[in-house]
């Protein structure tokens, strides 16, 4: 697998969606390794406003393991955004052309890039030339799941066809998240189906409310470390 700039270390757990304090606080105790904060999206409205997460991630000092997930294309406002939030990372949900992902690198040469690769919307061979086309510019990717009901393709709390991100992670020079429906249930299951360098959840490890949930969140770091071993004792 080729180097990666991102801060990322594998095996990785990131939990996206964070509200305030007391679910960075949350996660922090619980050692998920990165949290994503969801601005500018077209489909979902955002947990709190930039300024708060701003702040929130400066007192809470978690630079290091703050993803900006956002639909913004440009590569000023990328960059603007990210550093207003002051994360560490970005990860990329709509498509962008070759040159903006390399004037973005140009921009933030110390922002790490991963891009999502939407299943169930995207046919595979679509999907293999994009990863290889975008690999040069991104440090990683994340599979996602895409939703025709509601034309979300984050946060849709369904899981994909994991063959499919299977074929995917063996295919990328670059190291592969796996999200989409995943929970404490079957995180495991996907880990050992997909293989992938870190998992992603959002709405399965919250309650009713949208809260994070500490047992959730708990149990599903336990069985996506438990999956990860077990990986590691077949390699
Ligand atoms: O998290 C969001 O609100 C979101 C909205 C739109 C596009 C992407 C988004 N998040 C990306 C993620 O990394 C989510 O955690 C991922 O989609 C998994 O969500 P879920 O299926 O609810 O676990």
């Amino acid at each position: 697998m080729a180097a990666s700039r991102l801060p990322f270390h594998a095996p990785c757990i990131q939990i996206a969606g964070i509200r305030d304090e007391q679910e960075v606080r949350l996660l922090l105790e619980a050692e998920v390794d990165y949290l994503g904060f969801p601005f500018r999206l077209p489909v979902h409205a955002p947990d709190l406003s930039e300024a708060s997460a701003a702040e929130l991630i400066r007192k809470t000092g978690i630079h290091a393991r703050a993803v900006c997930i956002t639909y913004e294309t440009t590569p000023e406002a990328i960059v603007g955004l990210c550093h207003t939030l002051g994360v560490a990372a970005v990860q990329l949900h709509a498509p962008m052309p070759l040159g903006a992902l390399q004037e973005l690198r140009r921009l933030a040469p110390e922002l790490g890039i991963l891009h999502s690769l939407v299943i169930g919307r995207d046919p595979l061979d679509q999907l293999a030339q994009q990863l290889q086309r975008l690999a040069p510019f991104v440090d990683g990717f994340l599979t996602d799941t895409f939703d025709p009901t509601t034309g979300a393709s984050g946060a849709t709390g369904y899981i994909h066809d994991w063959q499919t991100s299977a074929a995917i992670v063996r295919a990328a020079p670059r190291p592969v998240i796996l999200a989409g429906g995943l929970t404490a249930d079957n995180v495991a299951a996907a880990i050992a189906a997909v293989r992938p360098a870190g998992v992603d959840a959002h709405t399965g490890v919250e309650d009713h409310a949208g809260r994070k949930d500490p047992d959730r969140v708990q149990a599903f770091v336990r069985e996506a470390r438990k999956g990860f071993a077990l990986l590691k004792t077949q390699d």
